[in-house]
């Protein structure tokens, strides 16, 4: 062998003995052809990543001989190629080959002679080239994409791996663009940033590096400012960035990839650049990503349309509203017949309110009294060719699901009553019919999903928005509800009055405060229905096991849910995972089946989140599922294994490479619970996640307890949560409103003058009891969880035994 040569090995597939489920690593055995490497066989064991390798192929591999600790010496290639036909016989044999059906060798014959030895290069350039050889459109097809399956693929995935991409970076390049991948690459690296999850700035630049980009390049500053501001954008949440905040944060990070000095003017000019090519948008000393300025000001312009130019006062609703509440044996508040009212003479309705204080009741009331007054059933079966006029709809499968079992009403997420099948960016949804929609948890609802619904919305349709203001804002980018709020551009209304009335309940009133901006003074003592728990962080996780260990004695693991603010530190929801599923759903022994997903190993009756929105499969971001099954690899029709969950009825399965989309539930994240209640909610909190620890969390995360709430961890973490408020997104919502509409509405009732509930004397007073004093000591369950734990870690310094002599005394 040459020296300048690298070792090659050309040669048939005579076997694929292994390819692994989650990467593109195979081995393979190889009758050798041509090799210029010494080898004594005429066969060779082949290892390393390859696309899509065939047997009975051939292929050249490039690399070099290592000897294996267990399997001797085998040839690990770093490349390959496909070894395509050239003789003409040997082109036409391919082209009449199993692999594309349909074609004979007459036709096959008919490309050689017309396209020659590069007829599959010619192809693949250019289909077209087939045309004047009279195939049809389906014969057409086939060749295609079997070259492409066959070909193309392989010289892409080469080629990616030669840009140094890992092989399932490789594979998701190669989904998006396909054949066209290395020319995208080729003609601006930065466009994978917009284009592939996953692949930032730094990435792209180290691509462009390699293919001499020059530091200052217009293209390579684009690609940084478009970088930073979906950072700030579809990743912080706000809507627009201030120009000189974009500027000196695109310099930073163009100077440190490449340690270059770069002049901001530069950075300024590239931002022209990318507002004249339409992808931003500058107003003043704002700069917004152009979809989402569209998106706002689409809002806004839609919601004017549906606001119409005045009011229907109805005739009748009153004495409605008097029947409704007959029926459903109630007697609203003021504010929650006004709001009942409003919505029923209002095409557009805005209600929020805290917990227990009647959102669902005016819902219902909304609903009943609608229905009344239009005369409609509300007894789904009686609508056969029609569609249900009485829309409810909430932005996740378990609020749409609490919102059918509140209402008795079909509910569905909103994805899936606009029939959206990808994301909310670009896609068309498919038109609503006229009645009423009722959307539940607005909170959670972004500008692009917000957008997308309001399309889709008949001109003539009811349009009610509820939700609580003070949560969590959605996850994407905006803060629609508050915004809609504080514009005061539309009709609303806040509901304040506490109307769950649980003897035993200090939930409630503890959200209520924590919303003031104050903890209730007995917010570390036990109550019937929620307690804490002092401990230092690095106690925190086996504290947390004790106490999931203990509950679930009492209560089923599905019914509890461990919350905390983020996946890393001591106290995050990394660590609490496994040690939770170890107590919970732990290996019995070696027969427990049990499958690894990198640090993750899932069983039958694991408790699992789903992660991304799959419309297609009616199962969304944040839903809980339980893993009822697991297929081996080699019974699974796939051959690759599978899990099998249960997504409340929704059977469905995951091959291995769908487990991104999942992860382990025990612990989950405030925001993942956004839209879900659940009946013990148990809360650790430790200075370690000071950084994101601010009111509305705490309040999101504590509003999630319906019937018992355990504290724990640092009561300073508790403490700076309530103090700190969070900063408002930068949005341009009310700006895009009050632009079109005036701001001439209120959030207050008319009739009470009710204020918003800002002070903190409101929070406990709304005919609530501030919580009694412990006298009439009970063993609740919570206390009885709280007593099991060893008692040097906190218990205000009470030990069981002491807790026990109060509890008799
Ligand atoms: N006017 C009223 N009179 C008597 N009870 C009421 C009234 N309004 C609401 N309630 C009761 O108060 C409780 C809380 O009301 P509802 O569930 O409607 O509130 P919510 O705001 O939807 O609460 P959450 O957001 O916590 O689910 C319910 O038990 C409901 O029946």
């Amino acid at each position: 062998m040459n020296e300048a040569e690298q070792p090659t090995v050309s040669g048939r597939v005579k076997s694929l003995f292994f390819q692994s489920p989650t990467s593109f690593f195979k081995i393979i055995l190889i009758t050798i052809t041509k090799t210029n490497i010494q080898w004594p066989d005429d066969e060779i064991v082949v290892t390393g990543n390859f696309g899509d390798i065939k047997e009975d192929e051939t292929y050249t591999f490039v690399g070099k001989v290592v000897n294996h600790p267990k399997y001797g010496l085998q040839f690990a290639a770093d490349n390959y190629q496909v070894d395509k036909p050239t003789s003409k016989q040997g082109l036409v044999a391919y082209l009449s080959s199993d692999r594309f059906p349909g074609i004979g060798t007459i036709t096959a014959q008919k490309i050689v002679d017309a396209l020659g030895v590069k007829a599959i290069d010619k192809i693949l350039k250019d289909e077209k080239v087939l045309i004047p050889l009279g195939l049809n459109a389906a014969k057409r097809a086939v060749l295609v994409d079997n070259l492409q399956l066959n070909l193309g693929m392989e010289q892409v995935i080469i080629g990616l791996n030669d840009f140094g991409f890992t092989s399932n970076m490789a594979a998701k390049i190669y989904q998006l663009y396909k054949t066209d991948a290395l020319d995208v690459i080729e003609e601006n690296p930065y466009q994978l940033i917009a284009d592939i999850d996953g692949i930032g700035f730094k990435r792209a630049d180290a691509i462009a590096a390699r293919m001499h980009i020059a530091p200052d390049a217009q293209i390579r500053l684009g690609g940084a400012v478009l970088d930073e501001l979906s950072r700030m954008t579809d990743g912080e949440g706000d809507t627009y960035v201030e120009l000189p905040v974009l500027i000196n944060n695109a310099v930073g990070l163009l100077e440190g990839a490449r340690n270059v000095e770069i002049d901001p003017n530069q950075v300024g000019q590239a931002i022209l650049t990318l507002t004249k090519k339409n992808q931003l948008y500058v107003d003043g000393q704002k700069v917004f990503p152009k979809r989402l300025y569209d998106a706002e000001g689409e809002i806004a312009t839609r919601l004017k349309q549906l606001l119409g130019d005045d009011t229907k006062p109805a005739k009748h609703t009153a004495k409605v509203i008097k029947q409704v509440e007959k029926e459903q044996g109630i007697a609203y508040d003021d504010t929650q017949r006004e709001a009942i009212q409003t919505a029923i003479e209002q095409p557009l309705f805005l209600l929020t309110g805290g917990p227990g204080t009647g959102k669902t009741t005016v819902i219902n009331g909304i609903v009943r009294a609608y229905a009344a007054l239009n005369d409609l059933s509300l007894d789904v079966n009686s609508y056969h060719h029609e569609p249900f006029p009485l829309m409810l709809a909430a932005p996740t499968g378990r609020a749409s699901k609490r919102m059918m079992e509140t209402t008795g009403l079909p509910a569905s997420t909103i994805h899936r009553l606009l029939g959206l099948a990808i994301d909310t960016q670009d896609y068309e949804p498919k038109e609503l019919p006229d009645g009423l929609l009722i959307v539940d948890e607005m909170s959670m609802v972004d500008t692009y999903l917000f957008r997308t619904l309001l399309a889709a919305l008949h001109p003539g349709i009811k349009l009610i928005l509820v939700g609580d203001k003070d949560q969590l804002p959605s996850v994407g980018p905006g803060q629609v509800f508050a915004d809609l709020l504080r514009s005061h551009t539309l009709p609303a209304l806040e509901l304040t009055h506490i109307h769950r009335q649980d003897a035993d309940s200090s939930i409630i009133p503890l959200a209520h405060a924590i919303n003031t901006g104050k903890l209730p003074a007995d917010w570390q003592q036990n109550r019937a229905d929620r307690s804490f728990i002092l401990c230092p962080p690095e106690q925190l996780p086996r504290v947390v096991g004790q106490v999931v260990g203990r509950a679930a004695q009492q209560f089923d693991p599905a019914d509890m849910q461990v919350l905390a603010p983020m996946y890393r530190g001591t106290a995050g929801i990394d660590q609490l995972n496994p040690l939770i599923q170890d107590i919970l759903n732990p290996k019995k022994d070696d027969r427990t089946k049990e499958v690894d997903a990198g640090l993750v190993h899932y069983r039958i009756g694991d408790k699992v989140l789903q992660l991304v929105n799959s419309p297609e499969q009616n199962v969304f971001n944040g839903e809980l599922g339980m893993i009822t099954g697991i297929t081996m690899a080699k019974q699974a029709e796939s051959k690759t294994d599978e899990l099998t969950i249960d997504f409340d009825g929704n059977e469905l399965q995951y091959k291995r490479s769908d487990w991104t989309k999942i992860t382990l539930a025990y612990a989950t994240t405030i925001h993942k619970a956004q839209g879900s209640e659940f009946p013990v909610v148990i809360l650790p909190l430790t200075l370690g996640a000071r950084r994101m620890l601010r009111r509305n969390l705490l309040y999101t995360a504590v509003t999630r307890a319906r019937n018992f709430l355990i504290l724990l961890g640092d009561p300073r973490a508790f403490e700076l949560a309530v103090q700190a408020v969070a900063d408002n997104r930068k949005t341009a919502l009310v700006a895009r409103l009050t632009a079109v509409l005036p701001a001439k509405f209120d959030l207050v009732n008319a009739a009470t003058g009710v204020p918003p509930v800002d002070t903190p004397a409101n929070a406990l007073d709304n005919g609530t009891k501030a919580p009694a004093a412990p006298t009439d000591f009970r063993l609740t369950p919570a206390l009885v969880m709280a007593q099991t734990i060893d008692p040097l870690i906190g218990l205000n310094g009470l030990t069981p035994q002491q807790l026990d002599a109060a509890a008799k005394a």
